[in-house]
């Protein structure tokens, strides 16, 4: 048992908190007046046609506030705290409906949360497609897909529709992906299957073959949804988060299955082009392009070149089959450090245009802040 507090400590802990009680009220009037302020943002906006949500603005508030903090709040606390102040502020003026991969309780809908805050709607659903569907006929505002994860690479799906529809990426957010393995009941024997989303069932491969190698890997739409199964049927387990786990009652029977500890994916914020103006250069831009070039001597090198005299950086570059009839000709998927509005970039990017027989910009937008 803990020791009473001595009355000298009672006493201080009483003063503390009254003075926590009276900042928390101070905070609360603040926190008011900047939702006023934000209001009066929303009149202005509306009366412009402008649009609510500004990622490079939101990343400026944020970068600002980390770049004079004295502590000892952590500065890595700073982004989780005013995205949600800023998501609050934001709902005043619209609301903002975000489509991801559902059902609740998937990484895409904590990345979601995690990147616009949780005031917001929620629009689940059932596949990558239904993502870009949903977002292309307007039914939301903006669209949240995995593009890459640190141990499986490129999601193919997404980059596929990134080339083919006119969405663009207007933002990034990455996730530190932990899978559990979770089931109906409290123990490991008597699973037949394990039902997850092929990126999770590929993340946990290792894991599996050593553990339930005789356990059969179903892949389904999203990890949510073989929780849900999961839930109804206890020969078969799922792989997801605790949330999902929360969320359809299960347990969790192995957590932190993934082969890699510190796996991660990374999500993209995708809008339509006519609805969402490029967010402006913020100091620490990503540029997403994907390039095709004629099959020929010297062509990859061609692509670098511009780059190089140019002093640009590619923190990205990543190939997808064109399924031009067995040609074995490629995609390029590049991201480049940097926002066209930098001379430097500017120049980078024409050149590319011209040595490329394909060339589309997938979007310019701030860099995680988180
Ligand atoms: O500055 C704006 O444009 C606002 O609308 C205000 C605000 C904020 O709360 O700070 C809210 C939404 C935008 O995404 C950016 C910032």
């Amino acid at each position: 048992m803990a020791d009473p507090l001595a009355p000298q400590d009672d006493a201080a802990l009483l003063a503390l908190r009254t003075k926590i009680d009276a900042l928390d009220r101070e905070l609360l009037a603040m926190l008011n007046r900047r939702a006023g302020y934000a209001q009066e943002v929303g009149e202005i906006k509306r009366r412009q046609g402008a649009i609510v949500f500004r990622p490079e603005r939101e990343a400026a508030v944020i970068a600002g506030l980390k770049s004079v903090n004295t502590g000892p709040l952590l500065s890595d606390n700073i982004a989780p705290i005013w995205r949600e102040i800023m998501s609050a502020c934001r709902a005043l003026e619209t609301p903002t409906r975000v489509a991801f991969l559902g059902p609740a309780g998937t990484f895409s809908e904590q990345a979601a949360l995690g990147y616009f805050g949780s005031s917001i709607v929620r629009v689940p659903c059932a596949s990558i497609d239904e993502v870009f569907r949903v977002t292309s006929a307007g039914a939301a505002d903006f669209g949240l897909v995995p593009v890459e994860n640190s141990t499986e690479g490129g999601v193919a799906r997404t980059l596929d529709l990134l080339l083919s529809t006119p969405l663009f990426i207007i933002g990034e957010t990455s996730l530190f992906v932990r899978h559990n393995l979770l089931r109906a009941q409290d123990s490991m024997d008597g699973i037949q299957a394990v039902c997850a989303h092929p990126q999770a069932l590929a993340q946990c491969h290792a894991w599996l073959s050593t553990h339930l190698p005789h356990a059969e890997r179903r892949p389904v739409a999203s990890n949510a949804e073989g929780a849900r199964m999961a839930a109804q049927d206890t020969s078969l387990a799922a792989i997801a988060s605790t949330r999902a786990g929360s969320e359809y009652g299960l347990h969790v029977v192995a957590p932190a299955i993934q082969d890699d500890a510190h796996n991660r994916t990374r999500f993209a914020v995708l809008t339509q082009p006519d609805k969402h103006p490029s967010p402006r250069a913020s100091g620490r831009d990503c540029t997403s392009l994907v390039v095709s070039v004629r099959n020929r001597p010297g062509a990859l090198h061609d692509l670098v070149v511009p780059l190089k005299e140019h002093g640009v950086s590619m923190t990205r570059f990543e190939s997808r089959p064109a399924r031009s009839g067995g040609q074995w000709e490629y995609y390029f998927y590049i991201d480049l450090q940097g926002h066209p509005d930098e001379p430097h970039v500017a120049q980078a990017l024409q050149a590319l245009r011209d040595c490329c027989a394909f060339f589309k910009v997938l979007g310019t937008y701030p860099l995680d802040t988180h």
